[in-house]
């Protein structure tokens, strides 16, 4: 192949094509990694190279992120398997990201199973940022989750928390302890179920069925971010383990119940029955006049299953963090009683008048949402190249923002590992969306709409539980955490309640 004559080098023109190939590829190598260099990135922690960080990360990985940001900062670099990804852990961060930038990064990013459970991405929640989407979230807002609308099913919050307060009474006479967890998600439910749908199903084997699936989904989509989804090499793992064999069954299941709830409504229309959510959603979809996006089945589907998710499984866990936390502070839970006595005299039924009066009610809402964020990462996607914090971020990188390390930054809270209510009640702070430091609702065009329906039903049912019973614990309070995209306590909430002498 290598010959020499007439003392020059003749090279075969095989071996030219390939040693010219050779220096074409190192010559782009070593042109990217120049580009890349001039870069100003975020720090980075050392990674291995298959693996990125990924084997950094622990199944809680907001406090994953935490650990790695005391040492690498803020705002930091992270590589899931090849990909990077941006780990944002302080309120001036997220203020750029979700406030300064909010155009750029208002992409949510997706996997195989979002958009498998999410009917092809046709919900609100990771709905790519446009037209479609907008036009969703107004009309979830505008026939749902106004104060207007929230105020008219004010009843309905009103019936299931004076059922909650029947079943406590029993387990009273029973002297048996109460397992809040499961009394929370059946209420939050129902609240959700009756005021979107007309009615509620978890007495029915369909509808109990459809909240063990909930639960499925909420595990499923944290189990998303695994190694198949960022190593596309490695994405037969998940076709070998059965992973996306659960996610296909768990889709199937979920659309069967949700064929069914709508189903119903379109023979109920035909009875002439009331008008709610549903109804409405359908009455666009036949007429097809929704300003030129079109609302297909799977879109009704797709909203109904964002608002169930959404609306049940956050709303739950806020309640079953905050009595936790009531539980553990024996002083907070006596001066938040002190609070009910006083406002209500000696009046039974609390109002939303009485509510509106309640500031440290107020106050261990907040602090809840603070230290337990029931949605610890929010995530985004840049749509173009930007600069954040002085560092470059490129189009199509994934952000994801901590708000559990956000609500505990020494920079924003002083003593944060404590729960102090208190630090609230001369404080500003609101968590709608306008001060950085305490997001668990979001902020920005993503920010959540459901505020004003969850704490409607947060604010009363915590206020009538603390009103008509005394807590004790039965055992010692285990707080461990359940990993998943809704973080809840890993063992139910049990508790043993007596009546107050009123
Ligand atoms: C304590 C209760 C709740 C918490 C902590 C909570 C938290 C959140 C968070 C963190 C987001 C993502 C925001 C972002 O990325 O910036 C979100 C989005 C959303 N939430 Fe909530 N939520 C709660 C209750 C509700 C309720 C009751 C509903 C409806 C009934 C609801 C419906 C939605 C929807 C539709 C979105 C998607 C918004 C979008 O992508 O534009 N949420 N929620």
């Amino acid at each position: 192949m290598l010959s020499f004559q007439h003392n020059q080098i003749d090279l075969h023109p095989y071996l030219l094509l390939i040693i010219s190939l050779f220096s074409l590829y190192f010559l782009t190598k070593w042109l990217i990694c120049k580009k890349t260099s001039k870069k100003r990135l975020p720090p980075s922690p050392p990674r291995l190279p298959v693996l990125g960080n990924l084997h950094q990360l622990r199944a809680l990985t907001h406090r994953s992120f935490q650990s790695l940001g005391a040492k690498h900062g803020s705002l930091m670099l992270l590589y899931f398997g090849r990909k990077p990804v941006i780990i944002v852990q302080s309120a001036d961060a997220a203020s750029e990201i979700l406030k300064k930038h909010d155009l750029i990064f208002a992409d949510k990013p997706h996997s195989r199973t979002t958009r498998r459970l999410f009917y092809d991405l046709k919900d609100i929640s990771v709905a790519p940022y446009g037209e479609y989407w907008r036009k969703l979230k107004s009309l979830c807002v505008l026939q749902l989750l106004s104060s207007k609308m929230v105020q008219s099913f004010s009843f309905i919050r009103e019936e299931e928390t004076a059922l909650l307060m029947k079943k406590i009474d029993s387990c009273c006479v029973s002297c048996s302890p109460v397992n809040l967890s499961e009394l929370f998600v059946l209420l939050t439910n129902n609240v959700v179920c009756r005021a979107a749908f007309g009615r509620k199903y978890s007495e029915e084997e369909s509808g109990k069925k459809f909240l063990m699936l909930m639960r499925e989904v909420v595990q499923l989509l944290s189990s998303s971010i695994g190694i198949g989804e960022f190593i596309p090499w490695l994405s037969w793992i998940n076709r070998v383990n059965g992973f996306d064999r659960r996610v296909d069954k768990v889709a199937e299941e979920v659309d069967d119940f949700l064929e069914l709830v709508i189903q119903e409504h379109i023979n109920a229309v035909k009875n002439e029955s009331g008008e709610n959510f549903v109804d409405i959603l359908l009455s666009i979809y036949k007429d097809n006049n929704s300003g030129g996006i079109p609302i297909d089945r799977d879109s009704i589907k797709a909203i109904i299953l964002d608002i169930l998710a959404g609306g049940t499984d956050t709303t739950s866990a806020t309640l079953e963090w905050a009595m936790t936390e009531l539980l553990r502070h024996p002083t907070v839970l006596k001066k938040l009683q002190t609070e009910l006595r006083e406002t209500l005299k000696d009046r039974k039924a609390i109002t939303n008048e009485d509510l509106g009066k309640m500031q440290y009610l107020k106050a261990v809402v907040k602090e809840t949402l603070r230290f337990h964020p029931p949605i610890t990462l929010l995530a985004r996607v840049a749509r173009e190249d930007v600069t954040v914090m002085g560092h470059d971020v490129a189009a199509g990188t994934m952000i994801l923002i901590n708000t559990w390390a956000i609500g505990r930054e020494p920079a924003s809270w002083e003593e944060p590992d404590k729960f102090h209510p208190d630090r609230f009640l001369n404080s500003s702070v609101d968590f709608r969306g306008l001060d950085l430091e305490l997001i668990p609702f979001g902020a920005g065009r993503r920010g959540c709409p459901g505020i004003t329906f969850a704490m409607g039903s947060i604010e009363l049912v915590l206020a009538n539980l603390l009103h008509r019973f005394e807590w004790k614990l039965e055992e010692d309070l285990d707080t461990t955490e359940l990993p998943g995209t809704t973080i809840h306590r890993k063992y139910p909430l049990l508790a043993v309640a007596t009546h107050c002498n009123l």
